[in-house]
């Protein structure tokens, strides 16, 4: 599918060139390909206007023609088999001004036919590089076929996030790259250039300016690009973290009883635990892992045994449920944040829970994620990893249907056995549940049986 990508976006560059129009690859993939890194995706710049770019090619969608930005698809390989899907591929006009796509400056958006001119408006010097496709598909090197207006080259090789010209501007033409600046540096490894951090520092109360859609979906890549313990700490650092996660940066100083956390305060734990996210998280994990302590601060006590964090897991999901909403969550992944939240200490009881509550344990959806989480907590804490052997094991030996298996009781049998559908149902259910997933009974008679000895006979 790379491939195919990489294909695609060369049939462009090439169909512009034919029309007598310029057209390089920009941005983020000029950078992978000087990293050695595969693309996501294969963004072309072009001297061609949208109107010219849409008269090309046959298949567009105009996602920002105001910006300059127009969808081209081509057939993917699988064409013209029923699996087929197109290939998307972004060509954006270049441009002279600062203003970027966030849709609050539309106005401004001038286009400009010099590529020296589009590559300065740009966010950071390392995703500022141009690459001649032409050459590229001529067997050129990526290295030899950039075009660097920007000193992008020497910053990738000097590891540093700089932004290009003016950082204070590249700011406030939008917000969102302060966090931009984070997530790069910390996905790569790279530090963040002084006077681009000043910038972010003097700056970082605006980031309130950007949607808060745009603002969780550049946190979740941070959570789950890798590194996302130094992206925390970055966003500490220049005074990100105050503004966007004010509950987290409530979590440094925060005492643990040494016995069983040696690693230290509430916020050092938290990023042991980002640190051992496994490489590819689910988001719903990553922002569980950093979230699953968030009431620690406010149930921090000093109790004459120990310190202790009474109720923090219900004062931790309504904190949740404030940082979730506010930054718009979709109900699904809020709905298996706060069960991960709600559900991470339950993991101390399960060598005594009974069998049915344990089967209840773990038909949880998506188990994997808390069994998960769990190992990120223990290892990140003590070390002691009983209890989450002990949930593993009992996950991975229990038949499916031992765990949710198709009931010997249920509302049906109950009136066949007449039995008035009322209040007491409920009841007389789980108990019958219950009994089976305990092996106390082993048959719909068996069933009738314990509820007729519990709630009596039918009237
Ligand atoms: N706020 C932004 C967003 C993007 N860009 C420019 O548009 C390019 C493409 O943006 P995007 O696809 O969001 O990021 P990538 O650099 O491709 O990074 P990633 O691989 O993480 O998606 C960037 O490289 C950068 O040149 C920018 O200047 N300012």
């Amino acid at each position: 599918m790379q491939d195919a990508k990489l294909q695609a976006a060369l049939q462009i560059a090439q169909a512009l060139h034919a029309a007598g129009h310029q057209a390089y690859f920009a941005g983020g993939c000029v950078r992978d390909l000087l990293l050695g890194l595969t693309p996501k995706d294969y963004d072309v710049a072009t001297s061609a206007t949208p109107q010219q770019v849409q008269a090309i090619f046959p298949k567009t969608v105009a996602v920002g023609a105001h910006f300059g930005v127009i969808l081209v698809l081509q057939p993917g390989p699988e064409y013209p088999g029923p699996e087929a899907a197109d290939i998307a591929t972004e060509v954006a006009t270049f441009r002279n001004d600062g203003s970027y796509s966030d849709g609050r400056r539309p106005d401004q958006v001038t286009f400009s036919t010099s590529p020296q001119e589009d590559v300065r408006r740009r966010d950071f010097t390392i995703n500022g590089m141009l690459l001649d496709p032409a050459k590229f598909a001529g067997g050129a090197t990526a290295e030899e076929a950039t075009l660097d207006f920007v000193g992008g080259r020497e910053d990738l090789r000097a590891q540093v996030v700089r932004a290009i010209g003016d950082a204070r501007l590249r700011f406030t033409e939008d917000k969102l790259r302060m966090l931009r600046a984070v997530r790069f540096a910390a996905r790569l490894g790279y530090r963040i250039e002084p006077s681009t951090h000043a910038a972010i520092r003097e700056l970082a109360s605006q980031i309130h300016q950007v949607s808060p859609e745009r603002v969780r979906d550049e946190l979740t890549r941070m959570l789950t690009e890798g590194n996302a313990h130094v992206a925390l700490k970055l966003l500490d650092e220049t005074g990100l973290l105050a503004e966007v996660l004010p509950e987290a940066k409530k979590l440094q100083g925060v005492e643990q009883p040494p016995q069983y956390h040696p690693e230290g305060d509430v916020w050092v734990h938290t990023l042991l635990l980002l640190k051992k996210l496994p490489p590819v998280p689910p988001a719903t994990l990553a922002w569980g892992a950093l979230l699953h302590d968030i009431g620690k601060p406010a149930t921090f006590r000093r109790a004459p045994d120990r310190i202790r964090f009474d109720g923090h897991v219900e004062v931790g999901e309504r904190i949740a449920v404030e940082i979730l909403n506010r930054l718009r969550f979709s109900n699904e992944d809020k709905e298996q944040i706060l069960a991960l939240i709600h559900n991470h200490m339950k993991f101390a009881d399960v060598m005594h829970m009974k069998q049915s509550t344990l089967k209840r344990f773990l038909r949880m959806p998506r188990f994997e994620e808390h069994l998960e989480l769990h190992y990120l907590d223990a290892s990140s804490a003590s070390g002691n990893l009983e209890l989450y052997e002990f949930a593993k094991k009992h996950y991975e030996e229990t038949p499916e249907d031992a765990i949710k298996p198709e009931l010997l009781v249920n509302g049906r049998t109950l009136i066949d056995a007449g039995y008035k559908p009322g209040p007491k149902f409920t009841e007389m259910l789980r108990a019958a549940e219950d009994a089976q997933l305990e092996g106390q009974i082993h048959s719909t008679e068996e069933g009738l049986a314990l509820v007729a000895a519990e709630f009596g006979l039918p009237e």
